[in-house]
């Protein structure tokens, strides 16, 4: 397994409440897998997809990336690698205005401080762009895309600099029936290709069908 928690654990305190969110959570992700975390409003998925990807500290337990102790880092470490190694899609594309199509994916490279030079990034760009059918498209700018097409230059942005753990929290929730198929092939497609660990969180039943497994959330733990 290329990434593991072990007992997680996650409490927020609100005045003098404090109340444990994440009851010890083991989660394991493998490489060239979709794991679907699905579970009721407020069970904590999106709390444990946060902290798996280091956006902020669980209360317990222990990370494991890549063979490395993962929860012993401090922040700069942990931000070093969420830049190399780790991929983001959410449920809108957060796409820059007014940078076109490839413009996001050689900013993406250039955060992650790719080592190719200029003309390599173009080309790795143009590639990935190729790979999610908007090569056609590389000089539009947000504005002149459908919302389906946003998302593709999304998952391109979010795997140009080919991490090794992919989170997707709710990829296809602003996405009608067809255009959420089309997501999920393609995220499928990237998973297998690229052998990445992706972690989806999903509300919609249809969409977990890609994955190559479900594991349910409730009451802070895994069911
Ligand atoms: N920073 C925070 N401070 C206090 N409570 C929080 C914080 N973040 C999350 N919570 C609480 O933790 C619980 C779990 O939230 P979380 O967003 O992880 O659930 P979820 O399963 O992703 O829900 P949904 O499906 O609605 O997105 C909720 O009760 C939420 O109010």
């Amino acid at each position: 397994m290329i990434f593991s928690t072990s007992n997680i654990k996650k409490s927020f305190t609100t005045g003098e409440v404090s109340e444990e969110i994440l009851k010890g959570v083991d989660l394991s992700l493998a490489e060239g897998e979709i794991t679907a975390l699905v579970g009721s409003s407020g069970s904590g998925k999106s709390t444990l997809l946060t902290i798996a990807a280091g956006l902020q500290p669980a209360s317990g337990g222990e990370i494991q990336f890549d063979g490395e102790e993962m929860s012993a880092m401090n922040q700069e470490q942990i931000r070093k690698i969420r830049a190399q190694s780790f991929g983001f899609v959410f449920q809108s594309a957060h796409l820059v205005p007014f940078l076109t199509a490839e413009e996001q994916l050689l900013l993406m490279l250039e955060t992650a401080g790719s080592p190719l030079t200029k003309k390599q990034r173009r080309e790795e760009a143009e590639n990935i762009l190729g790979w999610v059918g908007m090569g056609h498209r590389k000089t539009a700018y947000p504005a002149s895309m459908s919302g389906g097409e946003k998302q593709r230059i999304a998952i391109a942005r979010a795997i140009v600099h080919q991490p090794k753990l992919l989170f997707a929290d709710e990829p296809t929730a602003s996405l009608d029936s067809t255009k959420s198929h089309e997501v999920m092939e393609l995220l499928q497609k990237l998973t297998k290709t690229l052998n990445i660990a992706t972690l989806m969180v999903t509300h919609e039943e249809d969409m977990l069908a890609y994955a190559d497994r479900v594991i349910t959330m409730k009451d802070g733990r895994l069911a």
